[in-house]
């Protein structure tokens, strides 16, 4: 049995994809929503992990992509280099992420666990 915390977040980025073929070349932004899952077992307090605690985290990481251009942050910023370093971010701020869900569309996420 495995227990785990999902906390769920959103910001607005602008990014370009140069490399792209259609649409996707010319600036245009999104509405992205982030998923980070903590795993773990409940604690004397019945809780894997304080949603605040997550929050205190992971607030800031996305405070600093909310409303830039993600392109002036990360290279080639897809969706897969986005959460790579949303990430990165994450772990050097020590918290214990086992899986991250960046939605960038409606319809299209990607997914990193570890
Ligand atoms: N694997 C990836 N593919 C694409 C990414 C990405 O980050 N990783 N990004 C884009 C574009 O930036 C953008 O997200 C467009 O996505 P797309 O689904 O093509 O466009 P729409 O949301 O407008 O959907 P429609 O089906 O065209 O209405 C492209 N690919
Ligand atoms: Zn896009």
């Amino acid at each position: 049995m495995r227990l785990s915390v999902v906390r769920r977040y959103s910001f607005e980025a602008a990014h370009v994809l140069s490399w792209h073929a259609g649409k996707c070349s010319r600036m245009h932004g999104h509405s992205y929503h982030l998923e980070v899952e903590v795993a773990g077992e409940p604690n004397e307090n019945g809780v894997v992990m304080d949603f605040a605690d997550v929050d205190e985290v992971v607030d800031p990481v996305l405070s600093e992509l909310d409303h830039h251009l993600l392109n002036d942050l990360i290279d080639n910023p897809t969706a897969e280099m986005t959460s790579l370093h949303i990430a990165r971010e994450l772990s050097s701020r020590g918290l214990p992420w086992c899986r991250l869900r960046l939605w960038e569309t409606d319809s299209g996420s990607v997914l990193l666990e570890r």
